[in-house]
């Protein structure tokens, strides 16, 4: 046997993919060929879904087809809404969320088809009802009515409007959609990885979605945009910014937002999307200084760690922004990256070999009882 042994698999190549992959060197996110912030600019989060199941952008008709499609299976089975409204009412959202998505599986009438023709049809149902159950989840815990999704908006206003109850202006809605666009797809991230090892053993697309929805909320991963959150609102004013993030770094904690596996020391091509969404949308709010302490926490860490900030970060404040419950940021993450899990899980179930590794023992041996 190999005595190959890399903790946290750092480096290692877990699977042959054809979906996306991180070109650090090139500082380019490759998503089935295009570049995602290239795609960010000038498509929508319905292009990409129909990218990531297919491998190509859509033309007008499938793009409709595509549209149509998640309408008519927008629409949360009511035994799901009621299931959400008995859970006790401090459950943490992402909790909430893995039930609801757990739950769809009763539902599911091709539960246990992994045929890909089935695996598309179970992610375009996901695709309509997880951002019904990301909204409701708020909702159920605050004791509220559920609120129908709306037809005659697009995919990303009407998820704005189920959770907010307004719908959402042009621009509001835009940066939203680029939001879910950043978010949808990364690679072999944690959450994805886990859903491809669930999806190995031959379970179900929803097992393997609510098994990624169980490692997104950790707040290395997914969990990270609602704490950059807290912080910014822990500082609360500019000068505050750089006195925090010091403090936390000489009583050896990690500052939110910065960081990241693969990047390392590269800056996340994402982050800078919403930093230049922040902006305008800071000023049109009246809350500049959100975005100036976003500046000074970038310095400080690039000056004291040499660490660029991640798509969390800056989709934090973006989100706050918006009028999102900061309690729903990391289910939105979830929301947007159920297209890139369930791309995955089909091409894991296309492909499929069992995951199992082995262990570098470091226990007792030779004990008897
Ligand atoms: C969308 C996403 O999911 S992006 C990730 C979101 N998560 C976060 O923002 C959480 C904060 N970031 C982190 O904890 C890390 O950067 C991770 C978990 C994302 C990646 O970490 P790893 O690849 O495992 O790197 P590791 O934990 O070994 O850190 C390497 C060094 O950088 C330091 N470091 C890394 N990130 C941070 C941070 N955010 N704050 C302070 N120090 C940090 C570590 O302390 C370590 O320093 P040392 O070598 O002096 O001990
Ligand atoms: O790639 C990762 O490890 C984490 C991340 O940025 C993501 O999932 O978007």
């Amino acid at each position: 046997m190999s005595e190959l042994y890399y903790p946290g698999l750092e480096n290692v190549i877990a699977s042959e993919t054809r979906i996306s992959f991180l070109d650090v060197d090139n500082e380019e996110i490759v998503l089935r060929g295009y570049d995602l912030i290239e795609l960010a600019h000038k498509v929508t989060y319905l292009d990409i879904v129909f990218l990531l199941l297919n491998g190509n952008l859509p033309n007008e008709e499938q793009y409709k087809g595509l549209e149509q499609d998640l309408k008519r299976e927008a629409g949360l089975p009511k035994e799901t809404i009621q299931l959400l409204r008995l859970l006790p009412k401090n459950t943490h959202l992402m909790d909430v969320l893995r039930t609801g998505i757990s739950a769809l599986a009763g539902e599911e009438t091709e539960i246990d088809d992994r045929s890909w023709a089935a695996n598309y049809r179970k992610s375009i149902r996901l695709l309509a009802k997880v951002p019904q159950i990301v909204a409701d989840s708020f909702r159920a815990v605050n004791n509220q009515d559920p609120i129908e999704p709306r037809q005659d908006l697009s995919y990303s206003a009407n998820f704005m409007y189920m959770i907010t109850g307004q719908v959402p202006t042009e621009t509001e809605a835009k940066i939203f959609d680029q939001s879910l666009i950043v978010y949808s797809e990364h690679e072999m991230p944690n959450s994805t990885f886990t859903a491809r090892v669930i999806a190995s053993t031959q379970a179900d697309i929803i097992g393997a979605l609510t098994g990624a929805v169980a490692s997104l909320k950790g707040t290395l991963h997914g969990g990270a945009n609602e704490a950059v959150m807290h912080m910014l609102l822990e500082a609360g004013a500019v000068d505050k910014m750089e006195p925090l993030i010091l403090g936390k770094l000489s009583r050896k904690e990690r500052i939110m937002g910065f960081g990241h596996r693969v990047y390392m020391k590269k800056p996340d091509p994402r982050a800078l999307l919403m930093k230049e969404a922040l902006q305008p949308l800071a000023t049109a709010k009246g809350q500049e200084h959100l975005y100036q302490m976003c500046l000074i926490g970038e310095e400080v860490m690039y000056r004291e760690k040499g660490l660029h900030p991640n798509l969390d970060y800056y989709a934090a404040p973006v989100y706050y922004l918006l009028g999102i419950p900061i309690d729903l940021f990391t289910p939105v993450f979830l929301a947007a990256r159920t297209i890139g899990v369930c791309a995955h899980v089909i091409e894991q179930h296309e492909n499929n070999r069992l995951f199992r590794p082995r262990v570098l023992y470091s226990g007792p041996r030779n004990l008897h009882p």
